[in-house]
């Protein structure tokens, strides 16, 4: 009989190795799969099989963050099963503490099965054989079939679909092949495939990913939490579905999009993919289509709003700080614009929270600008911007440009501000507006006549960059183009709006109407442009450049608030990361094949800003912070089961 806190169980219910576990003093041998309990509380006798070497030190050292990356076969990690504390403990046994995985549940566990590259030793010890052909690949062969394999499907769709399933039948096959690939694929995961995704989740719903939580859990919420496999998450991102990309309200459906946007985090940003968790907070939808679509998976029924809407909001940040601790990171994501500054500014004092599109957005917009400055000359304060849309990501990229202006000149924000104008749906931003303009857009209502047409309003003010965040594409039209090209030798031009279908122009229309003279960049991806005999490559002004290397930083100073510093910090990070290479082929962002480097020299900028404003609490601070961002990431490379 041994005791593990408390719950007795007969000795000759576990394998000798895991009572190696609970003897050894030296060595921790820690399983990755503890047991399978039965309804009456007894380990399955055989689960105990697939072992990690670590010693009590590595672990030690492991422990801050996410997984040091290690070339050693047997380490390379710590917490999988447990977190940090877990290392001289076994913990308690309960529903959601252990895993299952040896022999045919091995084959079936996303974060421990390798598929053909079970080595014969593996097979032998647990209990594979049989269960596999003959045949052993390495890792490097597995990436090779499944890229050739997805480029055998036409249809974007079918890639999402392939690379999904990917990732719930080996995880680590899944980051190595879009680390490697992560040019080709991130427009696979990511936009502009995500959006159509999640227009189609509930027909391509295969099996659950990340949590829901609807209206239902209302008041069990801590349980819900409990009922996720992982204890020790360092990053959520949460979405409740109503401003999906450019397309609106998808409800439920916009679960896509939390998922999509926390494997970049780890692919991009290298934070461990056990310790992020997707979510969606289900208040129903207004979208008329979806309620009537029988294939439709989330409630059906119209939005909740007011007091049952903020309580189940409240409930959920509670129990997260509560289940998680304080440090863990919360991403909002693709909310509308009426709840997204309130949960923003309600939560951002208590929580480490962000919200993506009006803080990530911003950050990475104002990169671009910085970069583009080298091509187009002068500082800040002598360019003028023009956004069409004022929302979550126009609103926010402005107030940034405002701060880092301010920051640069030592003039107050209010007239830095004023270097910046608006159109939203009804025209300028105007002053003569302010009595109905909603609170995030009237800083930016200047005295001018009203103007209607965005195209008037370009001819008017004379910007010498020219943004798109209105969700809506095709806005920027010939003449719109073609204006900036009349007053500006190199117009600078941001298409934002995702997916590519609501991009504000493409980049073929960009080059063309400014006769090949406008530095472009968009929130989707555009293919090369040829123009006139010349090749332009526009860059993807997209926040997947920000938001890895901020939650990396974050994680790494052990943050515990998100400051407007460290936003800027990340932009100046990512403009260095742009090469005088880049800037003549007129690329204002890096190529995201660099991506990791990148978003380590980002998370040691975010992280030092941390620590200079007394937000960080891990101490002390390390010595190089690129190198220990660095050595922090996640690797996909498989590990030795012994
Ligand atoms: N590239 C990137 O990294 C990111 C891109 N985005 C993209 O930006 C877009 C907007 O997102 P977000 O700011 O959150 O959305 P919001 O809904 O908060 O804002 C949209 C704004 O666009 C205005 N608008 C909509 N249609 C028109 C039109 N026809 N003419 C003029 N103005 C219009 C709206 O006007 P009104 O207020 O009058 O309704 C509103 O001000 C989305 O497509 C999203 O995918 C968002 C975040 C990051
Ligand atoms: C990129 C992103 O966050 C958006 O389009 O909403
Ligand atoms: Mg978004």
């Amino acid at each position: 009989m041994f005791s593990l806190n408390g719950t007795n169980f007969p000795s000759d219910s576990l394998s000798g190795v895991s009572r190696c576990l609970i003897q050894s003093r030296k060595k921790v041998y820690f399983p990755m799969v503890v047991a399978s309990v039965s309804p009456n509380g007894r380990p399955a006798d055989r689960n105990v099989s697939v072992l990690m070497e670590n010693t009590l030190k590595e672990m030690k050292e492991n422990s801050p963050v996410i997984e040091k990356d290690s070339k050693s076969t047997v380490t390379g990690g710590v917490g999988d099963v447990y977190g940090e504390d877990s290392a001289t403990e076994v913990q308690t046994i309960t529903p959601w503490n252990f895993s299952v995985a040896s022999g045919y549940s091995l084959l079936r566990n996303p974060h421990y099965n390798k598929g053909l590259a079970f080595s014969e030793k593996e097979r032998d010890s647990h209990y594979l054989r049989g269960l596999l052909p003959p045949v052993v690949f390495n890792h490097e062969l597995q990436v090779k079939k499944l890229l050739n394999n997805l480029r055998q499907y036409d249809v974007p769709l079918q890639r999402y679909v392939a690379m999904m399933d990917l990732q719930e039948r080996n995880e680590r096959l899944f980051y190595k092949l879009l680390m490697e690939n992560v040019e080709e694929l991130l427009p696979v995961v990511y936009t502009p495939t995500v959006g159509e995704a999640c227009q189609k989740y509930g027909s391509i719903f295969r099996r659950p990913q990340g949590l829901f939580i609807s209206l239902k859990e209302k008041g069990k919420i801590l349980e819900v939490l409990k009922n996720w496999p992982e204890k020790k998450i360092q990053v959520i991102v949460v979405t409740d579905g109503e401003r999906i990309l450019g397309l609106g309200d998808l409800g439920c459906q916009g679960m896509g999009i939390p998922v999509g946007k926390l494997s970049l985090y780890t692919a991009l940003g290298g934070i461990r993919p056990s310790s992020c968790l997707p979510v969606t907070i289900d208040v129903g939808t207004n979208n008329e289509k979806l309620l009537k679509d029988e294939f439709y998976i989330g409630l059906r029924q119209r939005r909740a709003r007011g007091q049952e809407y903020a309580e189940l909001l409240d409930e959920f940040m509670s129990a997260v700080k509560q289940t998680y601790g304080e440090k863990v990171l919360i991403q909002f994501e693709d909310f509308a614009n009426h709840n997204a500054f309130d949960l923003l500014a309600k939560y951002g004092t208590s929580h480490l929270v962000f919200n993506d599109d009006i803080q990530g957005t911003a950050s990475v917009i104002l990169a671009g600008i910085m970069a583009a400055l080298n091509l187009v000359g002068g500082n800040l304060a002598q360019h003028k911007f023009l956004f069409l849309g004022a929302g979550e990501a126009g609103t926010g990229i402005a107030e940034l440009i405002a701060l880092e202006m301010s920051k640069q000149t030592g003039a107050p924000l209010e007239e830095t501000r004023k270097k910046t104008w608006m159109v939203d749906s009804k025209g300028l931003i105007v002053r003569s507006r302010m009595e109905s303009l909603q609170h995030f857009k009237r800083p930016w209502a200047h005295d001018h006549e009203p103007v209607k047409e965005l195209v008037n309003a370009v001819k008017l003010i004379k910007p010498t960059v020219l943004i798109g965040s209105s969700g809506t594409g095709k806005m920027f039209t010939k003449e719109v183009v073609q204006a900036m090209a009349t007053f500006n030798k190199k117009p600078v031009i941001f298409a934002l709006s995702n997916p590519t279908s609501q991009s504000e122009c493409t980049a073929e229309e960009a080059y063309t109407w400014s006769e090949g003279r406008a530095i472009f960049a968009s929130g989707s991806p555009f293919a090369p442009v040829e123009y006139k005999g010349k090749v332009f490559v526009s860059g993807q002004g997209n926040n997947a450049y920000i938001f890895p290397g901020l939650g990396l930083g974050l994680i790494i100073s052990g943050a515990i608030r998100v400051h407007d510093d460290m936003l800027l910090a990340a932009s100046e990070a990512l403009a260095a990361e742009v090469s005088q290479e880049n800037l003549e082929k007129g690329l204002i962002y890096p190529p995201f094949a660099n991506i990791r480097k990148i978003s380590a020299h980002i998370a040691a900028k975010v992280a030092a800003k941390a620590y200079e404003l007394g937000l960080a609490t891990r101490l002390p601070q390390p010595e190089n912070l690129v190198t220990y961002a660095e050595s922090c990431m996640y690797s996909p490379s498989y590990r030795c089961y012994r």
